[in-house]
């Protein structure tokens, strides 16, 4: 919590300093308020006493000023105050960003473990943006009771004690508050289950399924079971918690009791001024008040401490796997491939699963070929693709790039000199030049490539169909753009993998699963020539048997192991799975 404390203390004046020292401000003067007009009325009542009429026209115009001042500080930094909240959790959603982000492999959203912690960051962001604030108000509320107790030990020493015993209610709620928060915790995977439910029933994307097979009355009774299981956990952690918070509020009252019997006692024995007695006498009644209103801010903070602890974990999480992944001092990346890429003894187990999904995989990607990687469903195609990319390390075994270990090279730098098209395009709602020019940041604004990319993948027909041209918005998600179907969504991805000329490895994870009979076989035709000609190499994942038939060699993967490897004539002649799945869907599609 300490380290949480720092950041917090620490990102709003980073952030914005004049805005901070508002917040600061306001705090302390709107928790001064109650103590400050009880101290006006203590004033009020000695003045009363000695029937000064000059002195209360007097008073009373410092209240109406004291007044005037806390309620216009107050109403004049609430926006300040939500401002500044704003600008920390955009910050901080930035800095969400840069980590989750850029971790160099998809550990971070695959590990469950790590990728829960992720989740809890994603779902209790908001949090973090008023930390800072409710740590202020926090403060003015402690010094407003340390304020009280000094003014009420003015009339009876002991009395400096009372907010002591607020402490076992502070105490108690912070534990409850911890219960909670663990239970919360462990209810995680039920919450991220219910968001996914709700997303599947109420998003764009889904919907025609939803309503096609009716599944919305399904979704919603299983979003209530999920959220009733994790809500039951959160519940009995509550009731648990409740008698402690009971008995030492009850443990409170009493001695608050005690205290207004022994001021009103040193009134009436003279040992304190009339006006001591009243100001200590309406301060402690706003004890009660000030002490719950520490206990919700405590609880507020908390919850702003535990957001911003989990947020500094994943950060620590990414940190750790940079230093682990990045080399301190990289290989250089070949600028042009001379061998090739070899793999071997890959093996790579998922974090969460008992089995190996690729195992002692022993194979050679010549520079220049293209290599087809088909199989069943399951058979470890994408997983061996991403390891490719460098998205996972290895559990056993190597791959080499022209010799040197791929977990030599800076991930970034690797991944700067390959590029891929994956099945399910990420559909980036940008404009069409933006959505393909990402794929080479150096090149976006460079319209002529852009069109090459396009003419690459088989786009030309889209583009000309589009309104814009290459300035057209796509997507209805973000905003008002041009709805694309999936498969010229599908094209767009392949041109922006098609941005980055000569790269060294070119993946194509069914980049032709939802393009039509010319689309995919121009498509394979334009790749099938850049490689040759750029000399990378080229691996394209795909279940139609007639689109592997080309490639230099055919890698077959069955159960996570190479089965068979070689090119068309040689595995047909072989009669092996190759050629039994050929066959198969030969007799249906040829
Ligand atoms: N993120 C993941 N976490 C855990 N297991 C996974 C993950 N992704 C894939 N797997 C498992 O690894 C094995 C290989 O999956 P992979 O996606 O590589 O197969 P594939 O050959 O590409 O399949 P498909 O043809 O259906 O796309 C499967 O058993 C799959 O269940």
């Amino acid at each position: 919590m300490i380290s949480a404390l720092r950041f917090t203390l620490s990102i709003a004046p980073r952030t914005d300093r004049f805005r901070s020292a508002i917040v600061v401000a306001v705090a302390i003067l709107e928790q001064a308020t109650g103590f400050g007009l009880a101290l006006l009325l203590g004033l009020f009542s000695e003045v009363a006493r000695r029937h000064s009429t000059d002195g209360l026209v007097v008073l009373a115009l410092c209240v109406a000023v004291f007044v005037m001042v806390t309620q216009g500080t107050f109403i004049a930094g609430y926006f300040t105050r939500l401002r500044l909240q704003e600008e920390i959790q955009n910050e901080v959603e930035r800095r969400i960003i840069d980590v989750v982000g850029t971790t160099p492999t998809l550990e971070i959203h695959e590990n469950s473990g790590r990728s829960e912690r992720a989740a809890v960051v994603r779902g209790a962001r908001n949090e973090i943006g008023p930390g800072f604030d409710r740590l202020m108000w926090l403060a003015g509320a402690a010094l407003a009771l340390i304020g009280s107790a000094v003014l009420m030990a003015s009339v009876v020493p002991v009395l400096a004690l009372l907010p002591l015993f607020a402490v076992p209610t502070v105490l108690a709620t912070q534990a409850a508050d911890k219960k909670r928060g663990k239970a919360v915790e462990r209810a995680t995977p039920s919450t991220r289950l219910a968001g996914h439910l709700f997303q599947l029933a109420t998003t764009a994307a889904p919907a025609r399924e939803t309503r096609l097979f009716g599944l919305a009355g399904e979704l919603r009774s299983r979003h209530r079971t999920t959220w009733d299981e994790a809500g039951r956990d959160i519940a009995r952690s509550d009731g648990r918690a409740r008698l402690p918070v009971v008995l030492a509020w009850l443990f409170f009252v009493l001695a608050y009791a005690a205290a207004i019997v022994l001021m009103v006692r040193a009134g009436l024995s003279g040992d304190a001024s009339l006006g001591l007695v009243v100001a200590a006498v309406a301060v402690s009644s706003q004890i009660t008040g000030q002490v719950q209103g520490l206990l919700s801010l405590t609880f507020w903070t908390m919850e702003s401490l535990r957001a911003t602890r989990a947020f500094l974990d994943v950060v620590a999480d990414g940190a750790a796997e940079t230093a682990a992944v990045v080399p301190a001092t990289p290989a250089p990346v070949p600028p042009k491939l001379s061998g090739g890429i070899k793999l071997e003894g890959l093996s790579f187990q998922y974090w969460n699963r008992e089995q190996r999904s690729l195992s002692d995989i022993d194979l050679e990607l010549p520079a220049g070929a293209v290599v087809a990687l088909v199989g069943e469903n399951g058979a470890g195609k994408s997983t061996l693709v991403k390891m490719l990319c460098g998205l996972y390390r290895p559990s056993a075994g190597r791959i080499l790039v022209d010799g040197t270990d791929l977990t030599r090279f800076a991930p970034d730098e690797w991944r700067a000199r390959i590029t891929a098209a994956f099945q399910d395009p990420v559909h980036i709602e940008m404009s069409l030049q933006d959505t393909i020019g990402l794929g080479s940041l150096g090149h976006r604004d460079d319209a002529d490539r852009i069109r090459e990319a396009l003419r690459t993948a088989g786009g030309d027909r889209l583009l000309a169909s589009l309104p814009d041209g290459l300035r057209t918005r796509l997507g209805r998600e973000s905003w008002d753009g041009k709805g694309l179907s999936g498969g010229q969504w599908q094209t767009v991805a392949n041109a922006r993998a098609a941005m980055r000329h000569a790269p060294l490895l070119r993946v194509l994870d069914e980049p032709s699963a939802s393009l039509d009979a010319h689309a995919e076989e121009w498509l394979f035709q334009q790749y099938t020539e850049l490689s040759r000609l750029d000399g990378g190499v080229t691996v394209l994942v795909t279940h139609r048997i007639t689109s592997a038939r080309a490639a230099d060699l055919i890698v077959v993967l069955d159960g996570g192991r190479v089965a068979e490897v070689g090119t068309h004539d040689a595995l047909s002649r072989a009669d092996g799975l190759y050629a039994e799945l050929f066959h198969l869907q030969a007799r249906y599609f040829v």
